[in-house]
């Protein structure tokens, strides 16, 4: 399981090390230089010779950039630090240059003040200064972004690092494999490393090397899309505490999963109730029948008028109101369909009066109660959790949703007291107690239609499959959400890697995805 705690946290847990005099910065930095180290050897098989550029900033984010390149320099490669503020980390710029490596300051005479033709002069050096960076920067085999880390104000770059990073993006693209490699020190410079955010102009990282924790940021749209891969440097910080924020790994989704053992039946492995699709649209309640069945429901029973539809899709379901031990509620369910809402209504009574687990989706998600418990879990998209809010008096669009989603999942869940899973690219899960997580297992192809049911589907049959566990410990609620997230995603790229997906080939894909984790797992 990646964890990740929020600056606090990490700062909180520094402070003790850094009044015992433990080296933290060195051991930063050195890692950092070890991972500069291992890109250079990839890229052009060697590290004597190699071109490092450090964007360096104002705090100890540069300060870690300065001393990776001070043992870069040692190491042969030829490093040039690009000062973008006023006053760089003393210690790291004494030991760059002690070193070797060359420093330069950058500014963009934009702040250049005085009299109109000083002005004017300072606009000029200053401009063809900052073209000389960008030039330098772009024929890197490296760049090192140490702006700006754990203290970047919320906002964004500002100034000269924003004029650098805007230039640098224009001249390099991400597919372009002559372009610099991009580290990120410890954060791509300038998101929300509590939120995810990203303000203003960011530097795509190809890799990011964390220290001591992962930050909520680097797990969150849209700011997670700007930090490559992850690496993540033990600072030996002792965390204690509960982290912000958490992505379930194969591992962990295989732990949650419920296998059956030797004693089992149909009902101890769990019945789930589906209320979907109409005889018109019969597809959602095929779609979400066939992947309860095929996530492993001990049985599953379909409500509504669309049973034939589903029988001859799935002749393994039962047709008909009966016990159940989770629902799935709403797939495909109309609002002019006043039948098939009824049907919904009178589910959701019972699980209020009985306590069954229940996935809310779509369809059913105007019809939830005021307040329900966590074990009900949500699975509204964007809009529909940005509707969802502006019914309950939140001015919310859903563009604000897809900009901030965990703080608005976070506000639905504190609304309702249900566990919400905000479907996306990467689907944040929000239950009772700070429970979070960010799921990017899914394929970009996997935003298609009927995918949606499909997830409501599988995750009904995991609610089912462990109803009383749920139910006991209200927190395994978006850690079964996110297990499933995860399945769904696997299932993706199961059922036809790198290329289209249809929502039944993914629902197809389940059995197969769900035996290669339980075998790693
Ligand atoms: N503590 C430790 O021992 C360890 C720390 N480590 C490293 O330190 C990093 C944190 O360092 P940090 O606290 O100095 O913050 P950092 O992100 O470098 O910048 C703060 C400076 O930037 C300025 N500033 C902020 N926003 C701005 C903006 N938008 N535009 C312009 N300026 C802006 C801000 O100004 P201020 O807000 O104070 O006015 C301040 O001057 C951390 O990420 C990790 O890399 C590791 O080595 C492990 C051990
Ligand atoms: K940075």
């Amino acid at each position: 399981m990646l964890l990740s705690w929020t600056s606090a946290q990490v700062r909180a847990a520094e402070e003790p090390l850094l009044a015992a005099g433990v080296p933290l910065m060195a051991r930063a930095s050195s890692a950092l230089a070890g991972a500069v180290v291992r890109v250079l050897r990839e890229r052009r098989g060697a590290v004597v010779g190699g071109r490092v550029v450090l964007l360096v900033g104002p705090g100890n984010n540069g300060g870690d950039a300065l001393h990776a390149g001070a043992y870069l320099r040692r190491r042969g490669v030829d490093v040039l630090a690009l000062a973008l503020a006023p006053r760089v980390h003393d210690e790291g710029r004494a030991a760059l240059v002690r070193a070797g490596g060359r420093i330069q300051a950058v500014t963009d005479g934009a702040a250049g003040a005085g009299r109109e033709a000083r002005a004017q002069r300072a606009e000029r050096s200053g401009a063809t200064e900052l073209e000389a960076a960008v030039r330098a920067a772009a024929g890197a085999d490296v760049v090192v972004d140490g702006i700006l880390g754990l203290g970047a104000r919320p906002g964004g770059l500002t100034g000269t690092a924003a004029r650098l990073v805007t230039l640098l993006t224009q001249r390099t693209t991400p597919s372009d494999e002559r372009g610099p490699v991009v580290v990120a020190v410890d954060t791509p410079s300038g998101i929300g490393v509590d939120d995810g955010g990203a303000a203003g102009v960011v530097l795509p990282a190809d890799l990011t090397v964390t220290f001591g924790a992962a930050k909520p940021g680097l797990l969150l749209p849209p700011a997670t899309h700007l930090a490559g891969a992850v690496e993540l440097v033990h600072l030996g910080l002792d965390l204690g505490g509960a982290p912000a924020l958490a992505r379930l790994e194969d591992a962990d989704a295989a732990d949650l999963w419920p296998v059956p053992g030797p004693a089992a039946q149909k009902y101890s492995r769990g019945v789930v109730g589906v209320v979907a699709g109409t005889p018109r649209y019969p597809g959602a309640a095929v779609l979400a029948t066939s992947a309860a069945v095929l996530a492993g429901a001990g049985m599953v029973r379909y409500v509504g008028d669309a049973g034939e539809e589903v029988l001859a899709h799935r002749p393994e379901v039962v047709l008909g109101v009966g016990r159940v031990q989770a629902w799935v509620l709403g797939p495909g369910v109309a609002p002019d369909d006043d039948a098939q809402r009824g049907r919904v209504a009178s589910a959701l009574e019972g699980v209020l009066h009985r306590g069954e687990p229940a996935v809310v989706d779509a369809g059913a998600l105007d019809l939830l109660p005021e307040r329900v418990p966590a074990h009900v879990v949500l699975t509204p998209h964007a809009g529909e959790l940005a509707r969802l809010l502006s019914a309950r008096g939140h001015d919310v669009a859903r563009e604000q949703v897809e900009a901030e989603p965990w703080r608005w999942a976070r506000t639905a869940h504190e609304e309702t007291g249900a566990t919400v899973l905000l479907k996306g690219h990467v689907t944040v899960v929000v239950g009772p107690r700070g429970a979070a997580y960010a799921q990017a297992d899914a394929p970009a192809w996997l935003a298609t239609a009927g995918a949606g049911d499909v997830l409501a589907g599988l995750l009904g049959a995991l609610l089912a499959g462990r109803a009383d566990d749920a139910v006991e410990d209200p927190t395994l609620v978006p850690a079964l959400a996110a297990a499933a997230a995860l399945v769904h995603g696997r299932a993706g790229h199961h059922a036809n890697p790198d290329g289209p997906l249809h929502a039944g080939a993914v629902a197809a894909a389940i059995p197969a995805t769900l035996r290669a984790l339980l075998a790693r797992g």
